[in-house]
């Protein structure tokens, strides 16, 4: 294995090989210990119709229930999870998003459009710069918007927001930082694409739920773009690397090149004190 590939595994926690029943348990139980340990009232997380936010949400749904039915003993509240529908006018797979809220069903769930937020900024980047906002800034202020619509509900009501990030997106840095990157808590952290494939199967999902191809679906001019023609790279090859086999050396390069490239969006802003970025 190449030096950096083990130290990738071992800095996002990556193991070659999961039991999918032991994760979902281990994942359902951080969510609980955190919501013990926090006191909120809820968790908070946007639901696309994609893999990430289907698995991540039906985590949470299982574990504000385990919690609900251990305090309705001693008649205690429980925190709720609120899914947030969050199209940026109508979603052309808004199909596969309400089958994801089927399967998980949330206990509560609310639509919040994104589009007057987002056509208001970009209007205003017109105003400001006398340019038009690029396809791909809007898309990264969808994904903003998105972060601000689940802070609002979060502050408002008491809860946390909870974040799809994985180790097959962390490795690339293939977020929006401050944007989908901006969470309180990350439930799949260091799970491959595959092994968050395995888990919802595991679950009883419908197949089309996790054989979906993934899409950030940020570009209007490129709707349901999907992540590896963005990318350029497979979540196959992507997964291979970080479960520590073997890949091409083309994969490889690339994939450390955009680690090393996207180290800012892993860590808290560097200040004077840090010299990670040196
Ligand atoms: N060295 C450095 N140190 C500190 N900060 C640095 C920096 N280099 C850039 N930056 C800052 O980071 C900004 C660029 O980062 P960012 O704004 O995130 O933008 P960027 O990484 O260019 O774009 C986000 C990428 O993530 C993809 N994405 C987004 C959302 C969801 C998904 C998905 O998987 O579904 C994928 C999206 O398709 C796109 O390819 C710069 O404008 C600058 O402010
Ligand atoms: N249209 C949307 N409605 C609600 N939430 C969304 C929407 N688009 C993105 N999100 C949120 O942003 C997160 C990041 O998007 P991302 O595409 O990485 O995940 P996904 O759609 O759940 O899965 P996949 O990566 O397989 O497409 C989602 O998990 C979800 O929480
Ligand atoms: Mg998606």
């Amino acid at each position: 294995m190449r030096a950096l590939q083990s130290q990738i595994m071992a800095d996002l926690h990556v193991t070659p090989t999961i039991d999918p029943a032991v994760e979902v348990r281990r994942r359902v139980d951080f969510l609980i210990d955190y919501l013990g340990r926090t006191g909120a009232k809820g968790l908070v997380l946007g639901i696309s119709g994609g893999q990430d936010s289907t698995l991540a949400g039906r985590l949470c749904q299982l574990a504000v229930e385990e919690i609900a039915a251990s305090r309705s003993a001693d008649g205690g509240t429980a925190p709720v999870f609120v899914a947030v529908r969050l199209p940026y006018a109508v979603q052309r797979d808004e199909d596969d998003a309400q089958l994801a809220l089927e399967f998980i069903r949330p206990s509560q769930t609310v639509t919040f459009n994104i589009a007057a937020g987002v056509d208001g900024i970009a209007d205003e980047f017109l105003n400001a710069t006398g340019e038009a906002v690029t396809d791909f800034n809007k898309g990264n202020v969808k994904a903003r918007a998105r972060m601000i619509a689940q802070y609002a509900i979060a502050g408002q009501f008491g809860y946390l927001v909870v974040g799809t990030d994985h180790a097959a997106e962390a490795v690339t840095g293939f977020f929006t930082k401050y944007g989908d990157g901006g969470t309180d808590l990350l439930p799949l952290g260091g799970l491959t694409k595959r092994q968050g494939r395995s888990m919802l199967q595991h679950l009883g999902a419908a197949e089309r739920l996790y054989l979906k191809p993934p899409t950030a679906d940020l570009l209007d001019e490129n709707p349901g773009q999907t992540d590896e023609a963005n990318l350029g790279l497979s979540y196959s090859d992507i997964d291979d690397y970080l479960e520590g086999k073997d890949v091409a050396d083309s994969v490889a390069t690339a994939i450390e090149s955009r680690y090393r490239a996207t180290e800012h969006k892993r860590r808290t802003p560097a200040s004077p004190a840090d010299a990670w970025w040196r």
